[in-house]
């Protein structure tokens, strides 16, 4: 197709002929992008050198996809995006999109989208990396869908299932990695992804909404990617990363009774509800990365050659 024309013309001069068809495609999330550095022979190409590609803003997103083999052998050919683009830096969706779009013209069949999410549930602690199974995106559900329009193409379909989105084999897959790897059986959970459009972090009511609908994580991105790459007959894996707790505190601890004590002569100390930050969420990234990259790279040594 003619959107892809420019970039295929880029990338044939700049990328060896057995790095220009990759099989398998990775999104890295915040403070994610050192996922890539499990492939070899890497290429990178800016986004800055594309065309369809926006900039990505978030401090912990790089802007450059990197091309490279993972595995023995010959290996197997990765196309990563160091660094994604979210709505709520004030890119479209089809912007947003726009690279899952590319990977799947190039060749990509399994796609293994990463973010960084923050836990709704204690029992998850910041640290696992959760498979997700599926997921509830009020956003999609209520009009931002970037498959509303025409069809991409006349080859697209018009109406996309989602209760298979997120492929077995490959949750299978990692499990397996995750065995093979000699990770502790708590370091992987299976759970539901709700995706907000951000860019603020949830009220306490709100997480207490997103748990009770069924929710297990919560983040700003992921679900456009899935939606695309389901559009374009990809399998789809997720991993999500805990960087942090949202704070849930079981009530509204209430001003009248700090108030009321404050007359009667008494005081009541509180300490302050907890907040959640960007750094926070970076620091957590970082200090996992390998456990992450380890994961990565071994599902996709796994998979069958095509
Ligand atoms: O989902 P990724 O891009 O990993 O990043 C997550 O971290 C940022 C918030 O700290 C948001 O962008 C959220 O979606
Ligand atoms: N909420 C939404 N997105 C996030 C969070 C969170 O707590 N942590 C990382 N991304």
């Amino acid at each position: 197709m003619d959107v892809f024309k420019s970039n295929v013309d880029v990338l044939s001069k700049l990328l060896p002929p057995h790095l220009l068809a990759p099989r398998v495609g990775i999104v890295c999330g915040s403070g994610l992008s050192t996922l890539a550095t499990c492939m070899r022979g890497i290429v990178e190409i800016p986004y800055n050198d594309l065309e369809g590609f926006v900039h990505s803003t978030v401090p912990g997103h790089k802007s450059s996809l990197a091309f490279g083999l993972i595995g023995e052998g010959e290996g197997v050919p990765v196309v990563a995006m160091l660094g994604r683009f979210h709505p709520y830096e004030g890119h479209v969706l089809s912007s947003v999109v726009y690279p899952i779009r590319l990977m799947a013209h190039l060749g990509v069949k399994d796609i293994i989208i990463t973010n960084a999410a923050g836990s709704l549930r204690p029992s998850i602690p910041v640290g696992t990396i959760v498979v997700i199974q599926d997921h509830i995106a009020l956003p999609l559900l209520t009009g931002l869908n970037p498959l509303l329009g025409p069809p991409f193409s006349p080859k697209h379909a018009r109406f996309v299932p989602l209760s298979d989105a997120y492929s077995r084999p490959l949750r299978l897959a990692a499990f397996r990695a995750a065995h093979a790897l000699g990770l502790e059986r708590d370091a992987l959970a299976e759970g539901t992804y709700t995706w907000v459009s951000g860019p603020t972090y949830e009220t306490p009511a709100e997480g207490r909404f997103l748990r009770n609908a069924g929710g297990d994580v919560v983040g700003m991105s992921t679900v456009p990617e899935v939606v695309a790459a389901r559009d374009e007959g990809m399998n789809v894996l997720v991993l999500s990363l805990v960087t942090n707790l949202v704070v849930i505190p079981d009530g509204y601890r209430s001003v009248r009774e700090e108030v009321e004590a404050e007359i009667a002569g008494q005081s009541i100390v509180r300490a302050p509800t907890p907040t959640v930050s960007h750094e926070e969420v970076l620091s957590v990234g970082k200090q996992k990365a390998d456990v992450m990259k380890s994961l990565v790279a071994e599902i996709i040594g796994r998979l069958p050659r095509a």
